[in-house]
């Protein structure tokens, strides 16, 4: 892959030299021994709280990094936008041989307080930046080996520095690559979760490089409004300073917005195609986090004040058989401590099923708390469901965080796509459910939980055990009450769920389906199952005239109405299976035999993929 870095991280000597110039303007002398009271003490906690979610997604980073630098000697700076320390990670020897230098957290290593330095000078220079020995400005700092990297705001601007710090000669190109790496997964987790994010595309000229550091972030509010983009989309796109000129999304694309909104909404799991103003062409996944946002603006008034209620099971049982014994046997353990584990294909309504359960049971009045394990980096995953203690980490004074599995107490804790949790992880989850204690990562009192937990997932467990990626004995353990929901297309009662949907999307205006209509629902295939059917039938009831109230197949979206496989007569199990062979063989040729390339792009783990390719050929 030729995507080269964008940022030189040793800086050429001119850096040094400029910084030592304005070091020497400031008055600063190189002998300096106290230099700290220059200026006064910055009050930390106040930083702290202006910096919480900067500290929050950097901190857990931090450890992770200093584990994969695995360096006696170092510690892990986090600065504010002022270059005060926020956070220190590392060993106690070196920090005390750091702290002697006042290497901790309050203390200011701007260039003003402490003249040249990996800090200061990468915020002045407003680049990634090292600093060796005798490089720095203070004759005390000498013994000091620096690297920093300043970390981007989601709208431009930096937001602070991470360093790290040795009295070593690091060896420069790795622990630099792993810095800059680590500052990205930074900055691309405080754009993902910008508070108005409706649609978050990610994108890449090769398929192999989605969800990487490397892949190009953008994130656009519900009406393709511009809201923040990473500095891999800038690069990707070539529209120079995306972050200041704030372009709209039709001014980068040439691909439509609602086709990629459609995309989205029927199969969010496959990558699609974008191309660029400019011609350059993408893969690339959209995201689109709140499907009620992203309603033309006219119908999303009217849909928020007559919403349906929370469902309950019985709300879900419109007599499809399979879903009655679901329903049926989920009842049976409400309320007890016997984890619940759904599967079923992407969209056969996991999530709802579980917010079901959950309004059904005793613990009704208590929160719902989700969290999808593969929308989440791996590093994260830990303290989002731990959350962490106040001083956890080395300095940390702030206030820790409470962690999923704690705010979830008294109430449902609902663990999607929980195939995708590290190992490791599923190790500590598998002691918690032994014990129903938690302790917040760094340690800290620990708690009793009291929680029903559902998990989730589109892969099968059971496989992934035998691949090895999911533990058996968590698989046991969570396994031993398993629903399946049955795919769209195996359901007896889709007329009465697609009469449901289009009551919802439609509130207060009744609109018919025609039996020609219901007959191309009945037979379509629905990859994308309730999810697709869904957005199906609002696209449907936005074409509806204002004096019509049928909806016939003029109506449906083209891809119902021109179904290639499913001529009549012809049985449709045999069909579909024949369809997801061919796409299944077309994929794998596309990608020249790589099975973890195609297995991505169809959105399936490569064991379920082989298992697919031994279906299509059956005698190889
Ligand atoms: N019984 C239902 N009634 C109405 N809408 C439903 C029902 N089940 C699912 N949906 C809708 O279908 C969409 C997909 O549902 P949900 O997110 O629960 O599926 P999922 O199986 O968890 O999907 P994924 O595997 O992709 O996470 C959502 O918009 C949800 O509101």
């Amino acid at each position: 892959m030729k995507d080269k870095d964008f940022s030189t991280p040793i800086p050429p000597q001119e850096a040094i030299l400029r910084s030592w110039e304005r070091s020497v303007a400031s008055g600063l002398r190189p002998d300096e021994q106290n230099p700290e009271a220059r200026l006064p003490a910055a009050c930390l906690s106040d930083r702290l709280e202006a910096n919480a979610r900067l500290v929050a997604y950097a901190q857990p980073i931090m450890e992770h990094l200093h584990q994969q630098i695995a360096r006696s000697s170092s510690t892990i700076l986090l600065t504010d936008n002022s270059g005060t320390i926020l956070r220190s990670v590392g060993d106690s020897d070196f920090l005390e041989k750091a702290a002697r230098v006042s290497l901790h957290p309050g203390q200011s290593w701007s260039e003003a307080v402490m003249g040249t330095n990996a800090i200061g000078t990468a915020l002045a220079e407003q680049r990634p930046v090292a600093v060796f020995g005798e490089q720095h400005y203070l004759e005390r700092n000498r013994f000091l080996t620096c690297i920093a990297t300043p970390i981007h705001a989601p709208t431009g601007g930096v937001l602070g520095i991470l360093d790290v710090s040795t009295s070593a000669r690091p060896t420069q190109t790795h622990a630099q690559a792993l810095l800059q790496t680590t500052v990205e997964i930074i900055e691309n987790r405080l754009i993902e979760t910008i508070a108005d994010a409706a649609v978050v595309i990610r994108f890449h000229h090769q398929p192999e490089a989605l969800a990487s550091p490397l892949e190009g972030l953008a994130v656009f509010d519900e009406a393709g409004g511009f809201l923040a983009c990473n500095r891999r989309a800038e690069r990707l796109l070539g529209t120079g300073d995306t972050r200041l000129s704030r372009p709209a999304y039709w001014d980068i694309f040439e691909t439509r917005w609602n086709t990629v909104l459609d995309h989205a909404l029927q199969s969010s799991a496959r990558p699609t195609k974008l191309r660029s103003h400019r011609g350059r062409e993408f893969v690339a996944h959209v995201l689109v986090s709140d499907l009620q946002r992203v309603r033309p603006v006219s119908t999303r008034e009217a849909a928020a004040s007559a919403r349906p209620p929370q469902p309950t099971l019985d709300d879900l049982d419109l007599g499809d058989a399979a879903v009655t014994h679901a329903i049926r046997r989920a009842r049976r353990i409400l309320g007890l401590d016997i984890p619940l584990l759904i599967q079923g294909e992407t969209g056969t309504g996991k999530e709802v099923f579980a917010q079901a359960c959950h309004n059904s049971g005793p613990r009704r009045d208590g929160p719902f708390v989700a969290i999808n394990c593969a929308a989440i980096p791996a590093p994260l995953i830990e303290a989002e469901l731990f959350g962490y203690s106040a001083g956890a980490y080395t300095g940390a004074r702030g206030e820790g965080a409470r962690g999923k599995l704690r705010e979830a107490h008294g109430g449902t804790l609902f663990l999607d796509e929980i195939g995708d949790m590290p190992l490791k992880l599923q190790a500590v989850l598998l002691r918690v459910l032994e014990t129903r204690r938690v302790t917040p990562l760094g340690g800290g009192p620990e708690e009793e939980l009291n929680l029903s937990l559902i998990c989730a997932s589109h892969h099968s467990l059971k496989m992934l055990c035998e691949s090895g990626e999911f533990r058996p004995d968590l698989y046991f353990r969570l396994s031993a009450m398993s629903l399946h929901l049955p795919p769209l297309r195996e359901r007896a009662d889709i007329e009465s769920l697609a009469r449901r949907l289009l009551h919802d999307e439609s509130p207060g205006r009744p609109i018919r389906i025609s039996a020609s209509a219901l007959d191309l629902i009945r037979r379509h295939p629905w990859p994308g199952n309730i999810r697709q059917l869904k957005n199906a039938l609002r696209l449907a009831a936005a074409m509806l005239g204002p004096d019509e109230d049928t909806l016939t197949p003029g109506h449906l979206p083209q891809d119902l109405t021109d179904e290639p496989d499913l001529s009549p007569g012809r049985p449709r199990n045999q069909s579909l299976r024949a369809a997801e062979s061919r796409l299944v063989e077309d994929t794998v040729a596309r990608h020249n035999g790589n099975i973890s390339a195609a297995a991505r792009e169809l959105g399936i783990t490569r064991t379920t993929l082989y298992r697919k390719l031994r279906q299509a050929s059956p005698d190889t």
